[in-house]
């Protein structure tokens, strides 16, 4: 009972104090699908390039308008992306749908304007491990890279998103103090970033965690600037999307199938899945544009090649119930 009042509590918050709402009779979020990036990063099955283009062929069909397709990162840190250039000139790009593409540094971003990219997405660490790990630099020499990346991509009429990831907890520097997380989100957007999407890399946050870090990240920022990118490792993932929403946001970051994870956070497993989190906000009244069916239909598509049941409830109760 008490949990269905607080429920009804968070709903009724989002939608009469969200900045957002208020001002719109019909209610949306705009879903950023990282599936083929974020979520096939770390896939041990070698995906076939034909298997990834048709699988973004069908993720394009579904009503998502932005699909993260790739990362132009070093092949010798994530082999799986190393065939980023043949995905991004092999997908069917249609009109309407935004398809960016991750870059580290100015070498990736420079592929990634070559190949066309009219959107990149940056990455940076709020914690001094992960920086190590995953980039091979310390925080501050990111930003360094960063303001290069973004300069360069201003130059080419290419917008920016950054990410800041680890923003709760960090698998080798453990908690993270949300004034960190802050103060890079405001280093990101006076950098040129258009948003910022905030990363539970590790899916460790809770209600009070992503709470406390939204708190501090929105002395800095608006809402309108920022997205949430959960992890569901420990199955909190729709809950801090929902405190999230709560607090103004309306870009969320999602997998379908709940694929993936991040090669350097082992054990963290793959974003909050796509279908659930159209299920969830279709059923609160908020539009996504998202076609359920065929999004599930691409979810299965993907899983069955990896050979792995779909990490989504949704897709698992209805699957067999589409004709
Ligand atoms: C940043 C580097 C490159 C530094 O790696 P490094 O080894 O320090 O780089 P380097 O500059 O010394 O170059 C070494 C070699 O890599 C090559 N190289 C260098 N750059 C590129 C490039 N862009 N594309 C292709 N090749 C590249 C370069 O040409 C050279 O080749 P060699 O001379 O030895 O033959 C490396 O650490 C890297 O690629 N890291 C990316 C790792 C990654 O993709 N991790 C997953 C990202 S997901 C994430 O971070 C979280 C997020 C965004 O999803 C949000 C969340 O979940 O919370």
């Amino acid at each position: 009972m008490a949990l269905r009042l607080n429920c009804k509590k968070i709903i009724s918050r989002f939608i009469l104090k969200n900045p957002f709402t208020r001002n719109n009779s019909t209610l949306s979020v705009r879903i950023v699908e990282v599936g083929p990036r974020d979520g096939l990063q770390n896939e041990p099955t070698r995906v076939d390039t034909d298997v990834k283009i048709e699988f973004i062929n069908k993720l394009s069909q579904t009503g998502l308008r932005t699909i993260e397709v790739t990362s132009f990162v070093s092949p010798k840190w994530v082999p799986q992306m190393g065939d980023n250039l043949e995905v991004f000139s092999g997908i069917d790009k249609q009109t309407g749908v935004t398809y960016p593409v991750l870059v580290p540094n100015v070498q990736g971003c420079k592929s990634a304007l070559k190949a066309g990219a009219e959107e990149v997405a940056i990455f940076i660490a709020a914690s001094e491990g992960f920086s190590r790990k995953n980039t091979n630099c310390t925080i501050q020499e990111s930003l360094n890279r960063t303001k290069e990346v973004i300069d360069l991509a201003h130059e080419n009429n290419t917008k920016v998103r950054g990410y800041v990831s680890c923003v709760v907890g960090c698998p080798y520097d453990g908690k993270v103090p949300p004034a960190s997380v802050a103060k890079l989100t405001e280093s990101l957007l006076s950098l040129g970033c258009y948003e910022i999407s905030l990363g539970d890399t590790i899916g460790v946050g809770t209600k009070s965690s992503v709470t406390a870090m939204l708190e501090e990240v929105l002395k800095v920022t608006s809402p309108d600037k920022i997205a949430i990118h959960c992890h569901d490792t420990y199955g909190q993932g729709l809950v801090n999307i929902l405190v999230a929403l709560d607090k103004g946001v309306t870009v969320v970051d999602s997998a379908v199938a709940g694929l993936g994870g991040c090669p350097y956070a082992r054990g963290a497993t793959g974003n909050v899945a796509t279908e659930d989190l159209v299920y969830m906000l279709e059923g609160m009244g908020v539009r996504t544009g998202v076609n359920l069916k065929e999004l599930i239909k691409a979810g299965r598509y993907i899983s069955d090649f990896i050979k792995k049941p779909p990490a989504s409830r949704v897709n698992n109760a209805l699957y067999s119930k589409l004709s």
